[in-house]
Parts: structure tokens; C-alpha cells; sequence
């Protein structure tokens, strides 16, 4: 049975669930209860702050864990990251009341800065020459200059609402971060083959989510000119329609490259074109 440790409720809780049920893995989920047996699957899910998720890990009180690099980062254990989730993404960022003139970094040199990163931040300053006193504080740093505590902060953004909201404005992006999978280095053989399942089902769903499936109708002379636009794991399939002349192309398109490549087979005399999601994808 292999332990996972994901964070109780936040900002990772949901997605760390979800990621875990899109595998196939089924479990019983109380808000009360805070380890759970998964019924078709060896793993046991231990409920966590997220702070805490990195040092159990480390420790081997769990043997995986997902939690923020910010976190893992900060608390020194950056080497025991395996895969990177792509979700809970954000970023540590300098901010000062928005009033405030800023013009460079060096604008902070000598001042109090707020922060629940203070390895993070002092690396950070340390890099730019920076000198400022670092105030740590475990959360609500936002409010930290409307109280007087600092005259900045540095904190996690994502769409920037709490910064507006507390009277701030971004000046300096410290870090980017997104969930990553961590796994102790001292997994048993057993433990290691269960976590090698559950990281190919992982990666079936990563895949799969950036990926989407298109079916066009093409005329048979314009088969070639649209199959070299479109990219696929092997070669598109190329099907008969039952009118004469046409034929049906599947392939399989990145959503980053999705409308560029829509336009392009469009012009080419593409018709009908379906988009599908794929719920998992193995190559
Ligand atoms: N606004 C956000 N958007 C996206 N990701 C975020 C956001 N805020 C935080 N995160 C990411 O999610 C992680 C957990 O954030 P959250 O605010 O839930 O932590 P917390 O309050 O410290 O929780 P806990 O009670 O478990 O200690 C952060 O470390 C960061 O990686
Ligand atoms: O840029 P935004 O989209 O506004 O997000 C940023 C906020 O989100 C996080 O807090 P959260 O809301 O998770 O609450 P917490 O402080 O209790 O952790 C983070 O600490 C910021 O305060
Ligand atoms: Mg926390």
C-alpha cells in the first residue's frame, strides 16, 4: 500500500482529488475523516496542511505527496520532485501599496518586507544585491502594510484580486509555481512498482488533457495537403465517406496549437470539423 499525503482543503485539495479519481482510483472522501483506503488501488490518502506535506515525505511518514514548489522549494526539498501536475499554477511575487513610487528592486534596499517565504525572498534579494529585513509571517501578509508591519510584501499571486483588493501592486515576480508529485527516496521495491503505475496513469491523463480529437471531412484530392497540417501520434486515419470523393481524417492536436492549425486546414478545404476531448491517452 502506498501512502500519498495531499493537502486537506486549499488551494490544491480539489485538483490533488480530481488527478486521483481521473486515474481510475476510486475512495470514500469524508471531511471528517483524514486518511482513506482507495478501494481498487493500493493507496492510502492522508489528509495534510500543505506545509507539512514535504517533511512527512522527506521523512517517510508518507511515501508520496502533492504539494506547490513554492513549499517544497522553500523548505529546502526541491530534489524529491518527480512530475510536475501543471495545475495550482502561480507565482511568489514583490508588492508594494500602490501608491508608492517603484522604480527598481533597489527601491527596497533597507526597508521591512512581509513574507511567509522568507528563504524564497532572501535568496531572491540575496541574487540582486538587495539588503531588506525580513518579517515572516504564516498568512494574511497582505495586510501587513495598511497595518504598519512592512513596507512591502512578497506573497503568492494568481489573478491578482488580493492585491487590488488590498491596496498593492505587483513590482517583482520572485517564483513560478505550479503542484508537482514528490516521492520519498527510500521507497521499497513494492512501493516503488505501485508508484510507477500510478505515474503512467498520471501522465495518461496530463496527456490527455492538453490533447483533443479532431475529425474533419475532406475531398480525397485535398488528403495530403491537410494530413501534413495535421499532427498526429502516427499518421491521421483516413476513412471512405459513403459519398464518393470525400473522406473522413482523424487526428489527435495540442490545445496550444489547436486554432492555428483549425485555420490552416479550413483554408486547405476542410469541412466539418468535430473536436473532441480524450479522457486518457497512452503512446
Ligand atoms: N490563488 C492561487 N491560485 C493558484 N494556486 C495557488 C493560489 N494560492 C496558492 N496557490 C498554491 O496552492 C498552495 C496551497 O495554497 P493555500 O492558500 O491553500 O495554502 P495554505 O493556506 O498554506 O493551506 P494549509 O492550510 O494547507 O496550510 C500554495 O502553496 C500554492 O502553491
Ligand atoms: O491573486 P489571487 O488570485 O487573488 O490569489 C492570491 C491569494 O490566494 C492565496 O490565498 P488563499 O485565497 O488561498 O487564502 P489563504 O491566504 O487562506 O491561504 C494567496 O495566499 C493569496 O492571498
Ligand atoms: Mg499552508
Amino acid at each position: 500500500m502506498l501512502r500519498i499525503a495531499i493537502q486537506k482543503s486549499g488551494r490544491l485539495s480539489e485538483e490533488s482529488l480530481n488527478l486521483i479519481r481521473e486515474c481510475g482510483i476510486s475512495f470514500v472522501n469524508s471531511s471528517l475523516k483524514l486518511k482513506t483506503e482507495c478501494t481498487n488501488f493500493p493507496l492510502e490518502i492522508l489528509f495534510l496542511r500543505d506545509d507539512d506535506i514535504p517533511g512527512y515525505v522527506a521523512d517517510g511518514v508518507a511515501d508520496i505527496g502533492i504539494v506547490g514548489q513554492n513549499v517544497l522549494v522553500e523548505e529546502g526539498k526541491e530534489e524529491l520532485t518527480v512530475e510536475k501536475l501543471g495545475f495550482s499554477k502561480c507565482r511568489l511575487s514583490l508588492a508594494v501599496p500602490k501608491s508608492d513610487e517603484y522604480t527598481s528592486i533597489h527601491d527596497l534596499n533597507g526597508k521591512n518586507i512581509a513574507t511567509s517565504y522568507p528563504n524564497l525572498l532572501k535568496a531572491f534579494l540575496d541574487a540582486q544585491g538587495v539588503q531588506a529585513q525580513i518579517h515572516t509571517i504564516s498568512g494574511s501578509v497582505e495586510i501587513a502594510p495598511s497595518i504598519g508591519l512592512a513596507e512591502a510584501i512578497c506573497d503568492i499571486v494568481s489573478s491578482g484580486s488580493t492585491l487590488i483588493s488590498n491596496g498593492l501592486k505587483e513590482v517583482e515576480r520572485v517564483f513560478k509555481s505550479e503542484a508537482v508529485l514528490i516521492a520519498s527516496p527510500e521507497l521499497s521495491p513494492e512501493k516503488r512498482g505501485v508508484l510507477e503505475k500510478l505515474l503512467f496513469r498520471i501522465q495518461a491523463v496530463q496527456r490527455a488533457r492538453k490533447a483533443k480529437y479532431i475529425l474533419l471531412n475532406s475531398p480525397d484530392d485535398k488528403i495530403e495537403e491537410i494530413s501534413r497540417l495535421l499532427p498526429s501520434i502516427k499518421a491521421p486515419t483516413v476513412l471512405p465517406l459513403a459519398e464518393e470523393g470525400w473522406s473522413s481524417l482523424h487526428s489527435v492536436v495540442n490545445e496550444d496549437d489547436f486554432w492555428e492549425i483549425i485555420e490552416k486546414i479550413k483554408a486547405a478545404g476542410a469541412q466539418g470539423i468535430l473536436v473532441v476531448p480524450i479522457e486518457k491517452m497512452i503512446i
